[in-house]
């Protein structure tokens, strides 16, 4: 087992280049599958659920040449449908939750598709009711085969139609945007999600063909075409990795600067995070943090405590909300963090309990953090990261912790930030990956 030994307290500085985002990445390599032709892909993140998603992707006989680590040209000519069924697919396709969003390609291109139980982090109910009301909808006949596990799918056509989404499901929205693209006729999809990874497969699926209109709204209208041919896609910077740097540099005391970061894409990510009292500056496409020796959480105009809680695109996403969370340990004054979406992804709050913050846990979905104001560091303990970000708060928690850290299950971590120790180790952080 991989844990990472981390020695806090070092202040760190230099930049640092976000890596793709994940979460696009899953979306834009699923829609290779619609084109028998070449789709080369830039900026693919060298991180565990990508690289598997890409095997995955050559299992089912699509050729797959990794020209460097960050770009990839992907050939559907030919693509093993049986696969799908198989124990291998089964098994590998359950260590992610982006391998769902296979089924929408495949439907479009082949009327015919598996979904077994799609992995991911462990962090509350994640139910598929928003795929499945969706492909009815197409009339794709759908059942769950209680003795394999998978549910089983297929249509002689499918057919375009108007569907109001039980709710704006991220995955969900790409599985029936990416069905619609090949639908006869035209779908409607209102209360769509639009988050950027979903505008961006949009554009894609434009440039192969398609005939997507209301891209970033949460109605989206598909004219079904016969064809979708290769293109070439640059996947964003990620959104997520970019907020983890921002908690990450308040928490130390370190002086920042985070690249290329797409700003107009970052919604209203950077607004929370001053809304902590962190200090961003933002020059072209770069976010500077300098080095603050303290901030303060702000107050509504009424004096009342800040709330911070997730919410759809354009609103604040749940996966930086354990980041802004840790983030706020050291800060003067309180904040009420709101995780509506998950029910099991606030529990880590007892590992930075235990390390000397004061959080009140409320219930699963709200937790009270009372800042520490720099009045005492926290102190470095052994701890077991639970999911991708839970675990990358736990990092933050330790580098800037008093004393020797020990993080176990980092395998989690690794699902979705690239290199994390070495990039982390160049801006001066104390950081060992060591197997145990
Ligand atoms: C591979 C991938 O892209 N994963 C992301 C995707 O997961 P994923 O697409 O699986 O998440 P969904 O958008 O389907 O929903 C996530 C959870 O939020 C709940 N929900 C959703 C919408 C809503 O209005 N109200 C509500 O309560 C759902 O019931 C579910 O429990 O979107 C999530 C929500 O942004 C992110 O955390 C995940 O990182
Ligand atoms: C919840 C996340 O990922 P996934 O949906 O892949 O589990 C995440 O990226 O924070």
């Amino acid at each position: 087992m991989n844990v990472f030994e981390v020695t806090g307290g070092n202040r760190l500085k230099g930049e640092i280049i976000p890596q793709g985002a994940k979460n696009e990445a899953l979306q834009v390599i699923c829609a290779v599958l619609l084109t028998p032709e070449e789709v080369t892909i830039k900026n693919i993140p060298d991180i565990l659920d990508v690289n598997l998603l890409i095997e995955l992707l050559a299992e089912m006989n699509v050729e797959v040449n990794r020209v460097d680590r960050s770009t990839c040209v992907f050939k559907a000519k030919d693509v093993d449908i049986d696969y799908l069924h198989s124990e291998a697919f089964r098994k590998k396709s359950g260590r992610l939750r982006g391998s769902v969003m296979l089924a929408g390609a495949m439907l479009a291109r082949y009327k015919k598709a598996f979904i077994p139980k799609p992995g991911g982090d462990q962090i509350g109910r994640r139910r598929l009711d928003t795929h499945v009301i969706g492909f009815e909808k197409f009339g794709i006949d759908i059942n769950h085969n209680q003795e394999d596990g998978f549910f089983h799918l297929s249509a002689r056509e499918l057919k375009g139609s108007y569907m109001l989404l039980d709710e704006p499901s991220v995955t969900g929205t790409a599985n029936i945007v990416m069905a619609a693209t090949m639908a006869k006729g035209t779908t409607t999809i209102y209360n769509a999600a639009c988050e950027p990874y979903l505008q961006q497969l949009c554009k894609m699926l434009n440039r192969m063909g398609a005939r997507i209109s209301g891209i970033g709204s949460n109605l989206l209208v598909i004219e079904g075409v016969e064809y979708l041919s290769g293109t070439e896609h640059t996947i964003l910077p990620d959104m997520i990795e970019i907020g983890s740097f921002i908690g990450l540099a308040a928490m130390t005391q370190s002086d920042i600067l985070i690249k290329n970061v797409s700003v107009p894409d970052l919604g209203v990510i950077p607004n929370r995070f001053e809304q902590l009292g962190i200090q961003l500056e933002i020059t072209g496409d770069d976010i500077h943090v300098p080095t603050q020796e303290s901030y303060t959480i702000q107050k509504y105009f009424d004096g009342g405590v800040l709330t911070i809680y997730d919410h759809p695109w354009p609103g604040f996403t749940p996966d930086l909300l354990s980041i802004v969370l840790v983030t706020a340990i050291q800060a003067h004054g309180s904040v009420l963090i709101h995780q509506k979406m998950f029910e099991s992804r606030l529990f880590f709050v007892d590992k930075l309990i235990e390390m000397g913050a004061q959080i009140i846990l409320c219930d699963p979905h709200r937790a009270v953090v009372i800042g520490l104001g720099r009045e005492q560091n926290l102190r470095g303990i052994t701890m077991s990261s639970p999911d991708i970000r839970a675990g990358v708060a736990l990092l933050i928690a330790a580098l800037s912790a008093e004393g020797k850290s020990t993080i176990q299950n980092i395998e989690q971590i690794d699902r979705g930030y690239q290199h994390i120790d070495t990039r982390l180790q160049a801006l001066g952080a104390d950081i060992r990956r060591s197997q145990k």
